[in-house]
């Protein structure tokens, strides 16, 4: 059998998707949902809601998306919090997202790609959120890096945000930026796309982005990799605007979700519950 690790990003990807459905499930421990889970909105509080989440999520969904800033919010302390629910997680054979967002300068960049994807990053996640507003080649290090140790990235392209589209949109020589980072990650998949397989830089779309892929041409069917799609639940995207928003490419689509699924907690069976059903309604929705 093979060893899952030497598999690439996207063949894991396919095959937690496979077993557990395509929700990406967040760990967003913000102050409210905190509280409402009659926790105290310290590290340790924090420590008991990121346990919780684990022990809901952890080998029952596929994909889990923690956000960093929530933990960095509490310094060292909180990042020791959220290297422990990464650590945890994919031991029990959930795939992590970590949503971080960097982008820097190449040299710089090289500095985050081997803190967070390097072979001996500490307790690194299985793909990483970057942000392409320096320029899409200020992330070759990452992206490269990601490939040589069988991890994944996901770049920005459009955004769940209504502040979004003022970049996003915004057309220089014919094209628009988001599409030139489509056109980026459709380069950098080439090859695993090549062979059939799925490849390991993803791309950010919002649920809630409208017509924007329509209107800015955007091939994301073909571009090979996955694409996460934050905005469903509390931000206001549903199933259907999945469905208007990704048309053909609805197979490739990882939605998230992180306040209105962990709105059932803290009971973890009540967490874990709410995860599977919003995980099968949109099985049922994207295949
Ligand atoms: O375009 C983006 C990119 C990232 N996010 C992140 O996803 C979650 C969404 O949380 P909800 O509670 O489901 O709204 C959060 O961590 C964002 O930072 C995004 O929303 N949009």
């Amino acid at each position: 059998m093979t060893s899952l690790s030497t598999l690439t990003f996207g063949q894991r990807l396919r095959a937690a998707t496979d077993l557990h459905g395509p929700l990406c499930a967040g760990i967003d421990p913000h102050r409210s949902l905190v509280e409402s889970w009659g926790l105290g909105y310290d590290l340790d509080g924090l420590r008991i809601f990121a346990r919780t989440c684990v022990e809901a999520f952890g080998g029952h969904v596929g994909v889990v998306k923690p956000q960093s800033a929530f933990f960095e919010v509490f310094g060292s302390a909180g990042v020791a919090i959220l290297e422990e629910a990464v650590r945890d997680l994919r031991a029990a054979g959930t795939l992590v997202i970590l949503d971080a967002k960097r982008g820097d300068i190449g040299t710089t960049m090289d500095a985050y790609a081997e803190a967070f994807l390097g072979k001996d990053a500490v307790d690194a996640p299985d793909a990483l959120t970057v942000s392409p507003y320096l320029g899409y080649g200020s992330l070759r290090p990452a992206i490269d890096l990601a490939h040589q140790t069988g991890r994944g990235v996901f770049v920005l392209a459009l955004t769940s945000n209504p502040e979004g589209p003022a970049v996003q949109h915004a057309v220089r020589g014919g094209r628009s930026v988001a599409g030139t980072i489509v056109d980026g990650a459709t380069a950098d998949n080439a090859e695993a796309r090549s062979r059939g397989e799925p490849g390991h830089v993803g791309l950010v779309v919002g649920a809630t982005v409208g017509s924007a892929v329509q209107d800015l041409d955007l091939d994301l069917a073909a571009m090979g990799g996955p694409l996460l799609a934050p905005g469903v639940g509390a931000q206001g995207g549903t199933g259907d605007d999945l469905k208007r928003v990704f048309g053909d490419a609805l197979p490739h689509v990882l939605p998230a979700s992180s306040r209105e699924v962990l709105s059932a907690g803290p009971d973890v069976d009540a967490l874990r519950a709410a995860a599977r059903r919003t995980s099968e309604s949109l099985a049922a929705l994207l295949r």
